[in-house]
């Protein structure tokens, strides 16, 4: 996408930026998180990129070949089907002629999102969570280039969210680019790329652990690390950096942790216990 722009007209006759000169670039198999608070343009973007919001300016230069598909929040709002083949049939039966071809796809996503139900039954009796593995099940039967999930465990327990990234982890292992936005950061530590949103622009595009951490200076001693007291971009933002990154940065400012960054809490485990 090139400086792509949606802007709207707001009922006091101003323009309302939801995204404002945006340019970014995929890669195949790469996993960005789209972060930032209410209202900074995290959905409006993720319409441009699945390619259903008309653009008001810039350009979306993907090949007409180029798959993408998107889940979003709410688990039903996306289901049409009364059971799960039902729910592949609608998806497939476009897009593939032969039965066969449909069948292997299907069973192929189910086994990718460990949805062990089968063909015949019955959604209604899927939680929310194993709802939201079946559209991603859905989407992944038409092999997307890249899916896109608004916020895919925003009504789900914590559980979902393991779940969740273990099944992204298996996907861009298989080459397909992951765009996840989120509002819980802890979903934003496994990924390659964080993309934070504020006012319709980005305002960052980098690692996670420089986004939580921000950058340290070459050759920073502990005790010039204790006085480190430049916020990250993460804090600049306002957001809640993630549990882990909260102790870890507690720790670094009692001189306790140094040089390192862990972003996971077992990663933060194998640097305590190393005193
Ligand atoms: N169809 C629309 N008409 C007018 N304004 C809109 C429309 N869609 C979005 N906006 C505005 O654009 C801005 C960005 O909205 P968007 O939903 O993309 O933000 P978001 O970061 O996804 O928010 P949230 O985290 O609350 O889901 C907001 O100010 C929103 O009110």
């Amino acid at each position: 996408m090139d400086q792509v722009r949606v802007h709207y007209a707001s009922e006091s006759g101003r323009v309302r930026k939801a995204v404002d000169g945006v340019s970014l670039e995929l890669a195949p198999g790469e996993w960005i998180s789209i972060v930032g608070a209410n209202g900074s343009g995290k959905s409006t973007l993720a319409g441009l990129l699945i390619g259903f919001t008309p653009l008001s300016g810039g350009e979306r230069k993907a090949s007409s070949e180029l798959v993408v598909r998107g889940v979003l929040q709410q688990p039903d709002a996306q289901v049409l089907g009364d059971t799960i083949e039902e729910e592949f049939h609608f998806a497939l039966s476009s897009l593939l002629e032969s039965t066969d071809e449909q069948l292997r796809r299907r069973d192929h996503a189910l086994h990718t999102v460990g949805l062990e139900h089968p063909p015949e039954a019955a959604i209604s009796m899927l939680s929310g969570g194993q709802k939201q593995l079946l559209n991603i099940a859905v989407a992944l039967a038409a092999k997307p280039d890249v899916l896109i999930l608004d916020e895919p465990t925003a009504m789900l327990d914590p559980g979902a969210r393991d779940r969740m990234e273990a099944v992204v982890q298996t996907i861009v292992q298989q080459g397909t680019a992951v765009i996840w936005i989120t509002h819980h950061l802890e979903e934003a530590t496994l990924c390659d790329r964080i993309i934070a949103m504020e006012q319709g622009r980005c305002v960052y595009d980098g690692a996670p652990a420089a986004f939580f951490y921000g950058r340290e200076k070459e050759g920073t001693t502990a005790e010039a690390g204790k006085e480190r007291q430049q916020p990250s971009p993460c804090e600049m933002l306002g957001l809640a950096p993630p549990f882990t990154v909260q102790t870890a940065l507690l720790l670094k400012r009692k001189g306790l942790l140094h040089h390192s960054t862990p972003l996971r809490p077992e990663q933060l485990v194998k640097e305590v216990a190393l005193w």
